[in-house]
This record gives structure tokens, sequence and C-alpha cells, in this order.
């Protein structure tokens, strides 16, 4: 029986994937083999040695200490794609009420109608205070091809916008899936210089964290729009608020609210809606419930944010997989522990990721303890594991 803890509410349409003849889920689940997540912050959890895997219902990995768990020989998954759907539709939202003054219309409708003001009246002799510009013709800028910034460029591009992406790590996938009326732009200042409306779609890192900063912001139009529904920390909350002042930003629309930026004017501040559509959380639960079964059930890895896709149909009777640094000689060093006992291997894989590899061996014979500790002795092994066919 598998143990299974969930730190945030997980839709059912993902623990229903979890069967309980082998899986115990609930949030009061201790010393888990595996933890299902969203956005809850891992940064202080403390592993117990029983964790496998961590899989996060979703896109963001910034609430996981992720090198932490890397060390601990703990896979970290993702659900890539899986709410891209969901988040473009709130973007698209978002250039709307970015444009339109809607929501500060609809606070003053409301105001007008407290006041006891004949509201039908009011309106067509004040509205003239909440025009705003048309989004066809406009230019965008978009920060991060990703999954969602593909969808949003594509899209863009239907409502007659000029768009402009930025994304030096664009992969294949992305790429083929992407407009080709899109203007791709080798660096941010052109984003920053050109565009009238720019929108954000990056992971929080150290990287991309505080880049719009009173520097960016000073290579933009004035009244440029900024959409933030990637993470807070890529926005410096003290410069927006002074550039939102000064109008040189005409409007800043982000998910991730703080005490700051919720009463502050044109701040349009939206509680991290993005991916809380029903459809979203069916897909990403789903998709993460799966990740992480087939990881402790056949020790099979798809969409690991800190190891490689790996997977192998089972041969043989025992299978060893061993989560290790992306060092030389590793394979030779565990083949050398499994020669002298007589195991003959059936099939085996080894991939690396960056700094991190797995290795997985089927053998035809039963893996006894002694070759285990063996191979967890061996410098650079983070973890080993047997599962038995
Ligand atoms: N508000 C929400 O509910 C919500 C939902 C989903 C995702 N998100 C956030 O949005 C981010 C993007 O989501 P996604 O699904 O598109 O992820 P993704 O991994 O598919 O795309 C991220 C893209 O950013 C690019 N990138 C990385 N570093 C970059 C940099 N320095 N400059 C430019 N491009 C860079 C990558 O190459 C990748 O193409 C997530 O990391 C998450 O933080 C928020
Ligand atoms: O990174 C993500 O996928 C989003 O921020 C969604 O977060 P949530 O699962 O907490 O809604």
């Amino acid at each position: 029986m598998f143990r299974i803890k969930t730190l945030n509410r997980i839709s059912p349409a993902g623990l229903s994937k979890l069967d309980n003849t082998r899986f115990s889920v609930g949030d009061e689940t201790d010393n888990p083999d595996g933890i299902l997540v969203r956005s809850s912050e891992m940064g202080d959890y403390v592993f117990p040695d029983t964790l496998r895997a961590i899989a996060r219902a979703g896109a963001g990995t910034n609430n996981i200490p992720v090198a932490r768990c890397s060390e601990a020989g703990i896979v970290v998954f993702n659900t890539p794609g899986a709410n891209a759907n969901a988040v473009k539709e709130l973007v698209l939202c978002s250039l709307f009420l970015s444009s339109r003054k809607i929501v500060s219309g609809i606070d003053w409708v409301k105001q007008l109608a407290r006041k006891g003001e004949d509201v039908a009246a009011a309106v067509e002799k004040g509205k003239a205070a909440f025009v705003g510009p048309e989004l066809e013709g406009k230019s965008l800028g978009i920060v991060g091809l990703g999954a969602v910034g593909v969808q949003v460029a594509n899209v863009a591009v239907k409502l007659g916008m000029k768009v402009y992406g930025y994304d030096p790590f664009l992969s294949v996938e992305h790429a083929l899936n992407l407009t080709r009326s899109i203007h791709r732009v080798m660096d941010l200042e052109s984003i920053y210089k050109t565009c009238d409306y720019i929108t954000l779609h990056v992971p929080l890192n150290p990287e991309t964290k505080g880049m719009i900063n009173t520097d960016s912001i000073h290579m933009m139009k004035g009244h440029v729009r900024i959409i933030n529904l990637a993470r807070g920390e890529l926005v410096d909350t003290k410069d927006i608020l002074e550039a939102l002042e000064t109008g040189k930003v005409g409007c800043y629309i982000t998910d991730f609210p703080n005490n700051d930026l919720a009463l502050a004017k044109n701040v349009v501040a939206i509680p991290h809606l993005g991916a809380s559509t029903p459809e979203s959380e069916d897909n990403c639960a789903a998709m993460a419930a799966m990740e992480l079964k087939d990881y402790l059930e056949n020790g099979n890895i798809k969409n690991s944010v800190n190891l490689p896709d790996v997977s192998m149909e089972f041969s043989g009777m025992d299978r060893l997989c061993v989560i290790h640094k992306n060092i030389p000689n590793m394979l030779g060093s565990i083949i050398s522990i499994l020669s002298p006992e007589n195991m003959n291997i059936e099939n085996m894989v080894n991939k690396s990721k960056k700094d991190y590899a797995y290795t997985m061996l089927d053998v035809n014979s039963k893996v006894p303890e002694n070759v285990i500790d063996k191979i967890k002795a061996v410098e650079g092994v983070l973890r080993v594991r047997v599962i038995h066919h």
C-alpha cells in the first residue's frame, strides 16, 4: 500500500486514479511515499525518509524546494500545459480589463446607487471618465512562450493585435504550436520599448525575480498595461506602485495580490484564479496522480522538473531503480556490484537531466539486501529502490 499525503485540495478526478486497494490518500497521512500539492509552500517542509515523490498539480514549482528534493533523491513532477487554457482565458479577460476601465466603472455605478443618485442618468453623464482603447492594432509583448504564452499569442493574433514574443529557451514543441504571425524578439528591451501591453508567462526563479522594476519600466511606453498571472515576485511592488502613481504604467493586473497592491489605484488584483476552473483542476489532478502512480508502482518518470523522462516495459523479476548524480562511472559502479552476484540484466535505461540521473535495471532474479546496501554506498548514489514484478 502506498501512502499519499495531500497538502491542498486535489480534484476527485485525480484522487480517483489512485485506487484504494493500492493507495491510501489523505491530508493527515504520516510518512507518505508521495505528496500531491498545488500552491502550498513547502520551503521548510521536513522530508520523511519514506518520501519518494512530490507531484505538483499545476505548472509552477517555486513553492517546492526542488534542489533539496534532488539531493534527497525525491522526484518532483508538475503537469505541463494542464491548466494553460484556463490561464489563457484569464489573460484574455485581463487584456480587456486593463484596456477598458471596466472594474472602476462597475465600482462607480455601485457608488452612485449607494448615494441614491439616478443611476441611469448619471452613467450617461459621467461615463467619459471610463473610456479605454480597443485591442485591435495594438502591440502585445509576451515574455515566456511556454504552454500559456503560446496560447496567449495565438489568440491575441486573432484579436488583431501585433504580437511580440521573447523566450530564449523556446522548446520545439511550443514553437510548432506558435502562430507564424508572431514577431519573435531576442531581447527583452524590444518588448519593453515596443509594446502597449506586456504579459508575463515565465517561471519564478533567481533570473526572473523582480524583472519588472524601475529600470525595465523606464524603457516602456507611457501608460503601458502590465499583466502578471505568472508569479507576484516577478514584479517589484514598490517600483510598479511608483510607476502607476506617475501614469507611466496605466494598469497592472496581477493574480498575486498583496496588501500594498490590493487597494492601489489602477491595479486589478485577482485572488490567484488563473487555474481555478473545474476543467483545469481536473486536468492537473489527473495528470499529477498518474505521474505519481506510475513512478511509485513502476519506477517510470514523466514530467519531472528534476529528473529525466524514463519509461520501460517490465522484464525479468526485479526492477532496480537508482537516482544518482550525473557523474562519470555511475553505471559501471552499479553493474560491477551486480556481476559478482550472477545477476543477469534483462533490460536497462540510464538518462540524465542536468546534475542528476536515473538508472533502471530489470534483472532476472531477486535483488538481495546486501546488493542494495552496496549500491547505496556508492559515492554519488542518492536513492535506491527495488520494485518486485
Ligand atoms: N496564475 C495561475 O494560476 C498560473 C497557472 C499556470 C501557470 N502559472 C505561472 O505561469 C508560469 C508559466 O506557465 P506555463 O504553463 O506557460 O509554463 P511553461 O514551463 O510551459 O512555460 C514557461 C516558459 O518560460 C520560458 N522561460 C524561462 N525562463 C525565461 C526567461 N528568463 N525569459 C523568457 N522566457 C523564459 C521557458 O522557456 C518556457 O517556454 C508558471 O511557471 C507559473 O509560475 C500561473
Ligand atoms: O502554477 C500554477 O499552476 C498556478 O499558479 C496554479 O496554482 P493553484 O494550483 O494553486 O491554483
